[in-house]
């Protein structure tokens, strides 16, 4: 189907099709989409030959339908035999039975087709999704993936599971009725051609305004919606600032522009709406017209008029429905293409492939050996220096430094959400390079600063690192985080749900569950992120006993926020500007680094 023709519009083909979200279609897209879909469809090969099947005879079947009508006209109207008018007629009702049976197998398959394909793509990019490497997910939007997982994979489903067999029922039906025309009348046929050009040339002019309209307006909308989503997240903001009144004018004026940009969408598309129907039923009264004109003169009989008209609009409908979709056809190869470039991404963090087995009884536990790292949005500047450090089985680090200092990243190398440029780092004395990664994050637990927890109940939350665990596991857990009884005090115990990460608990309580969960995982290695200021005296005791019950034969490194941790430690090491600056203990720091001392009394209130 070419561009042109893709353009010849009808009321139905209108239609808003634009995504504000996907780039322009091109031509090349088209071409390719079948062929980075074939994989998926390639798996359900009997059920396309089943539609594929139904497809074609539902196709024949409509167009002898119109052979049908002329003999029902002809052979039984004209000829004045109610017999065989009868008989026609059951000739008919047996086309109609072959062709609703038909369309309901081929439209069950087809739509069930879209369904599982998009499924199966869904599932794809959310498995490859959750192994990707973090920074992917710094460099891409999460909106936008988001998007990608559901906007584009809903446009497949919609495009495989109708549109694509819309688009080739029609275009079977085209070609045979096209064919049909001539051989049921030539001369008519030329007309009916001649007058395609008056009804498809200012329909494609003015088709073209109203998709760029179209997509002016759902961007639009899309403005709307993103102001009420922030405003809807930061409402107590809004309230504190008595911003109501002026969120609402914002709002409105919003409203207003989205709602002017659809006044133009409506009014072109009304336009062109009147200029086709006024067009193709013009069109259409010539034909009878001059149809009328040869029934009259006996060159033609009613019956092949009443042929000739069905197919003409069976031709006419066609060609609309093709191209009212084909541009959805080219939006769905914007979409798969976007869809298997992120398949296609690679992640830079991988399993090695023949991984080390632990010796878990190998000193130091961990080692970094000249450790650098920057970030790879920051190449230029390294947040890691040359660092090296090694820390022994069952031992406490806490580590200090001013905000920046690389405190946090040494976490994420260590969990290997990213690998240093240079230098290694040593677990059980093999490179984390060499162990898989999941032994290497089951032997550590991180506990961060901000708990992170799930919408669910506290049975799956303190599971999460260990699902296989028993319900006694986890109260044993949970005693140790001195959860239990806040826990057995929520409304349902164990199996109240904690909304929106966590919303219904405080930030003690939060940090106490998530303490459990690191408890139930038993890792060898803790990695700890104080919170700093966010409890009160009481949450902290129990937050900090939590803890201790957590360090219990450990080695740990924490990010130290408090003078006590630093005392408990068996060892303080001192970051800046991403590199080691000094080590030792409270005492002999105090003396020996500035830095430390400085700290110390800023961060810690004393020295
Ligand atoms: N994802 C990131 N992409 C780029 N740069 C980052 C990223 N995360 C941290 N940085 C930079 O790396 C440096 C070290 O940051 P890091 O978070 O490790 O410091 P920190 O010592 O933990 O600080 P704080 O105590 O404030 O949490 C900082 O300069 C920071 O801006």
């Amino acid at each position: 189907m070419t561009q042109s023709a893709s353009s010849a519009q009808t009321e139905a083909e209108i239609k808003d099709s634009a995504d504000p979200l996907s780039p322009p279609p091109s031509n090349k897209n088209v071409s390719s989409f079948l062929a980075a879909l074939w994989p998926y469809l390639s798996r359900y090969k009997k059920v396309m030959l089943g539609a594929a099947t139904a497809l074609v005879i539902t196709a024949m079947v409509s167009l002898l339908l119109g052979q049908g009508v002329r003999l029902v006209i002809d052979e039984g109207i004209g000829a004045e035999s109610m017999s065989s008018l009868n008989a026609m007629l059951g000739v008919v009702m047996i086309m109609v039975i072959v062709m609703a049976v038909g369309t309901f197998i081929r439209f069950y398959l087809v739509t069930w087709l879209g369904e599982r394909i998009s499924a199966d793509i869904r599932n794809d990019v959310f498995k490859h999704l959750v192994r990707l490497h973090p920074s992917y997910f710094e460099e891409n939007q999460s909106g936008e993936i988001m998007s990608r997982l559901t906007t584009d994979t809903t446009l497949l489903q919609s495009i495989i599971g109708s549109s694509l067999s819309f688009a080739l029922r029609n275009a079977l039906t085209v070609s045979g009725g096209l064919i049909m025309l001539f051989v049921t009348n030539l001369k008519l046929t030329s007309v009916v051609l001649l007058g395609v050009p008056a009804v498809i040339v200012p329909a494609l002019w003015m088709g073209k305004r109203v998709r760029n309209l179209s997509r002016e307006s759902q961007d639009t909308v899309a403005d709307v919606g993103s102001y009420a989503g922030e405003i809807i997240r930061q409402v107590k903001t809004v309230q504190s600032y008595s911003r109501e009144r002026f969120e609402i004018d914002a709002f409105g004026q919003e409203v207003d522009k989205a709602f002017n940009v659809a006044k133009k969408r409506i009014l072109t598309r009304s336009t062109l709406l009147a200029i086709v129907i006024f067009l193709s039923f013009t069109a259409i009264a010539s034909m009878v017209w001059v149809g009328g004109y040869d029934v009259m003169n006996g060159n033609m009989t009613a019956g092949e008029l009443a042929a000739f008209v069905f197919y003409a609009l069976m031709v006419a409908f066609g060609v609309a429905g093709v191209s009212e979709v084909y541009g959805e056809i080219q939006r769905a190869a914007g979409a798969t293409e976007r869809l298997m470039e992120l398949l296609g991404e690679q992640t830079l963090i991988t399993d090695p492939e023949q991984p080390e087995s632990l010796q878990k009884e190998v000193n130091p536990h961990l080692a970094l050996s000249g450790v650098t790292f920057a970030y790879p949005s920051r190449l230029d500047k390294p947040s890691l220096n040359n660092v090296s450090l090694d820390i022994a089985r069952g031992e406490t680090i806490a580590l200090v430094g001013p905000s920046g200092a690389g405190k946090s990243t040494l976490f994420e190398l260590l969990l290997r959400f990213y690998d240093p440029q240079q230098g290694q780092i040593n677990l059980f004395g093999s490179n984390i390079k060499d162990i898989r990664l999941e032994d290497l994050r089951t032997n550590m637990a991180l506990v961060p600063q901000q708990p992170v927890l799930f919408s669910k109940d506290v049975w799956y939350n303190i599971r999460y690192g260990k699902p296989d665990a028993t319900d006694e596991e986890v109260i044993k857990a949970a005693k140790a985080a001195f959860a239990y009884d806040f826990i057995m005090e929520l409304p349902n115990g164990f199996s109240s749900h904690l909304g929106e990460n966590g919303v219904r608990l405080s930030g003690g309580q939060k940090q106490r569950i998530v303490i459990a969960r690191a408890i139930l995982n038993d890792p060898e290695i803790l990695l700890l992120d104080e919170a700093t200021s966010a409890l009160d005296a009481q949450s902290e005791y129990e937050v900090q006993k939590a803890l201790d019950s957590l360090m219990e034969n450990r080695t740990t490194l924490i990010i130290a926020h408090r003078l006590a941790t630093v005392l408990g430690a068996d060892r303080t090491v001192v970051l800046d500007k991403g590199t080691v600056v000094a080590q030792g203990t409270h005492e002999s720091l105090i003396e020996t680094s500035t830095l430390y001392k400085r700290l110390a009394d800023l961060q810690f209130g004393e020295s």
